[in-house]
């Protein structure tokens, strides 16, 4: 497949905001650019959700590098994709109950899409053109600490260890909470090689703190008790 298919592959998945999990494959790409072929132009205009680039164990970053499927920036990539999975279910969960923290996860979701063009874009083998289309600012983060400060002001103070609990929003928000602390584990050698923003780590800590503060909110709101940590014996 040619090298400048994938990029333009890329240029097109990030200027339409498709996810970076699940793109348009390289060869549906390009057939498609190229107008399709015979066979495909017979059956169906329809793009493949595979293009078995990847069945080698190996696929591409944003830069058009082809790695392992094992490095480190996919496997930042997937369990970005995993938070982002356990965002969507807790939102269904809190979207149910009316809360209002819905719009923020919702932003966030986005955010993270960020994340992942950033991560997806190693600095060493990126251009000036890949940098300006990837770039993620501290904004977001300080966006988050704002969020934080607003929603526990309207908490009790924390005085036990909090077990996740407090109704299904709330549960689901803390296996969210503790998927994004795997996820900053995985994004942090990628910052500390130089190869992605250090926003995106700060980004990642800065929310499960967000995830947490909301799993007690949808808690206190749902007027469910939290269970507290005792010891056992
Ligand atoms: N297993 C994976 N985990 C995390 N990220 C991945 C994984 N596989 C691919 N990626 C990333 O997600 C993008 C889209 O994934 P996709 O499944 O289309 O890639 P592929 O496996 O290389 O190709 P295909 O599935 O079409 O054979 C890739 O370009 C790569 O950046």
């Amino acid at each position: 497949m040619p090298l400048s298919c994938a990029r333009r592959l890329a240029a097109r998945l990030l200027s339409s905001r498709r996810p970076v999990g699940r793109p348009l494959g390289l060869r549906a790409y390009c057939e498609e650019e190229a107008g399709g072929s015979d066979a495909r132009k017979r059956k169906s205009k329809t793009p493949k959700i595979y293009t078995k680039t990847g069945d080698k164990g190996f696929s591409s970053t944003f830069t058009g590098e082809r790695r392992p499927k094992d490095d480190p920036v996919f496997e930042a990539l997937g369990t970005t994709d995993e938070l982002t999975s356990a965002i969507g279910l807790a939102r269904e969960f809190a979207l149910e109950k009316g809360h209002t923290f819905v719009e923020e996860l919702d932003k966030i979701q986005c955010v993270l899409q960020d994340v992942a063009s950033n991560v997806a874009t190693p600095i060493s083998s990126a251009r000036d053109s890949h940098l300006k289309r990837t770039t993620f600012s501290e904004k977001p983060v300080m966006e988050l600490e704002e969020w934080i400060d607003r929603y526990t002001q309207q908490l009790p103070p924390l005085t036990n260890f909090i077990l996740p609990s407090g109704g299904r929003s709330s549960a689901a928000l803390h296996l969210a909470r503790a998927i994004c602390r795997r996820a900053e584990r995985s994004v942090c050698p990628i910052v500390q090689a130089g190869e992605t923003d250090p926003n995106t780590a700060k980004y990642l800590n800065r929310l499960s703190d967000f995830l947490f503060t909301v799993a007690r909110y949808a808690a206190e709101k749902e007027g469910n008790k939290e269970q507290v940590y005792r010891r056992t014996e």
